[in-house]
């Protein structure tokens, strides 16, 4: 009897996951899943301990779904990627299997540790990849000349073109085996790497992301173009840890919104259109990563930015990471990722820029902090935003395009309602001043238990805007622009 083996990694699902499907295309085959836990790895990825909490109960609930369909999961823990290549061949050796399936990752380390597998291999077992966790494979979508977009309008067009034409059909989730392999005794051991539990908000499971899926196409899709830069509002889907886990696709959501939203190719101005636009967002930095692998060594798009002098300031740097910058909208968007694990877009944008571009330290810095305390922590999207915010990437904000603080919190959280949930202290500051607590007189003489602006906005812009001039000099005259 033949041994098919899916390996299963970030695609912790059973419904449209083509590795898993097309291993059961043979109904006499023996199908095993395995999962390979590699905590010294996540680390150095500098994963969240809550996206890690996340990834444990979404492959409890992945366990319980293989095995009604008469698939063990297989469950192995080892520091790093190359332990989970040394294992996973003698695995396959151990357990006679013939075919190898999984769903390609797009990363740097990643596509190593593939392709160091393949050769460890060596051909006795055939390897099968496929895209997935995009809604067009990378490569797929080029200009004229056959390069990759730098700008993401174009790329943007290009994909509506081929996403009216594609066949974005989900393969379904396989059916019982005939033949199920007897049950993996593995236990799901917690992982070697610290625990802080993903919250209630985010119940495991694929069931519980096709719900949200659905739940906010029919009740959220309508407002979503208006409502979806006002953090106070829940006005945005809240997939982002299941699409960064695989718990869900982004074909899935694709084929929701297009049932729900039949004409949404052709409705540039509905709430369904723009959502699909984040959605291509999010390839469009994959995309990038498979064509320019630097980006995922953290290397900057634009070569120039690499002469900006930073700012090395740890006072300044903690201040940002525990939310006390005296920049309500910035304090309040920390706490708010500091205690959830999840951080609203528009405030992402905020607080990165101000990380860069008032307080002049690397967008690196950000970068790795975000990363460590996102339960949606995904290294293309997030590199994609820091390097937007920091004007280093492609088709970024130029870099003399620098966000008021003040007037950012005023326009998004004009009645303070977002920043009253998570700055307390300012509970009793009217809202004419909330922008500006520093300011009101109410304040009394022990003052507000909130800090003054660490940095004067005025000032740190002009800072900025030297050192982004000067490296641009730098840059042009050694040949690095
Ligand atoms: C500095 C910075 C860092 C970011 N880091 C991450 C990250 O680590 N992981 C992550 O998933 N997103 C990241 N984003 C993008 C975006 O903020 C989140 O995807 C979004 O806030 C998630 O909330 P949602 O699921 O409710 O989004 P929705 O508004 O409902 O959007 C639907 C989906 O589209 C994708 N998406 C939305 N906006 C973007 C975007 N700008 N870029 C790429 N994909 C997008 C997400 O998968 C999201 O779940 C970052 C943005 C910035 C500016």
């Amino acid at each position: 009897m033949k041994t098919h083996l899916v390996w299963l990694r970030a695609d912790l699902r059973i419904h449209d996951n083509p590795a898993l499907y097309a291993a059961c295309q043979d109904p006499d085959a023996r199908v095993l899943a395995v999962y390979i836990a590699t905590p010294e790895q996540w680390r150095r990825h500098e994963m969240a301990p809550r996206q890690a909490a996340f990834l444990l109960d979404n492959l409890a609930a992945l366990r319980h779904a293989l095995a009604g369909r008469g698939i063990p999961l297989h469950y192995h823990q080892c520091p790093d990627f190359s332990d989970s290549v040394a294992w996973l061949a003698d695995f396959c050796r151990s357990q006679g299997a013939d075919a190898l399936f999984y769903n390609y990752q797009y990363e740097f380390n990643e596509r190593r540790r593939d392709r160091a597998l393949e050769q460890a291999l060596d051909g006795r077992v055939t390897c099968q990849g496929f895209d997935d966790g995009v809604l067009l494979p990378p490569g797929s979508v080029r200009t004229g000349d056959s390069g990759m977009y730098k700008v993401f309008t174009p790329f943007r067009n290009a994909c509506l073109r081929k996403l009216a034409e594609a066949d974005m059909q989900c393969v379904p989730a396989p059916a019982r085996r005939v033949n199920p392999a007897p049950e993996s005794r593995d236990g799901l051991a917690p992982f070697d790497y610290p625990r802080q539990a993903p919250g209630e908000e985010y119940p495991a499971g694929e069931d519980a992301a096709l719900s949200r899926l659905r739940t906010f196409c029919h009740q959220q899709m309508q407002d979503y173009r208006k409502a979806r830069d006002i953090p106070s509002l829940d006005a945005t889907s809240r997939l982002s840890a299941y699409l960064a886990l695989g718990v869900l696709s982004p074909r899935q959501c694709y084929n929701r919104l297009s049932r729900a939203y039949p004409l949404v190719l052709e409705h540039a101005d509905s709430g369904a259109f723009t959502w699909l636009n984040e959605l291509i967002w999010r390839d469009f930095y994959r995309h990038l990563i498979v064509s320019y692998p630097a980006l995922c060594r953290h290397q900057p798009f634009i070569g120039w930015t690499r002469h900006v002098a930073w700012c090395r300031d740890e006072n300044l740097l903690a201040a940002w990471q525990l939310g006390k910058t005296g920049y309500p909208i910035v304090d309040a968007a920390m706490r708010q990722m500091n205690q959830t694990g999840w951080m609203h877009n528009r405030l992402r944008m905020i607080t990165a820029s101000f990380l860069v571009k008032d307080l002049l330290i690397d967008w690196r810095e950000g970068e790795r902090y975000f990363m460590s305390r996102l339960i949606d922590g995904d290294l293309a999207a997030n590199n994609g935003g820091w390097q937007w915010a920091a004007s280093t990437g492609t088709d970024s904000a130029p870099y003399f395009r620098i966000f008021n603080p003040t007037t950012q919190g005023r326009r998004f959280d004009e009645r303070g309602e977002f920043i009253r949930r998570w700055l307390p202290e300012l509970a009793a500051v009217p809202d004419t001043y909330l922008h500006e607590p520093h300011l009101w007189p109410g304040a009394g003489e022990d003052g507000l238990d909130y800090p003054r602006p660490i940095v004067d906005h005025g000032s740190a812009r002009q800072t900025t805007l030297a050192a982004y001039k000067a490296a641009k000099d730098r840059g042009l005259s050694s040949g690095t622009g």
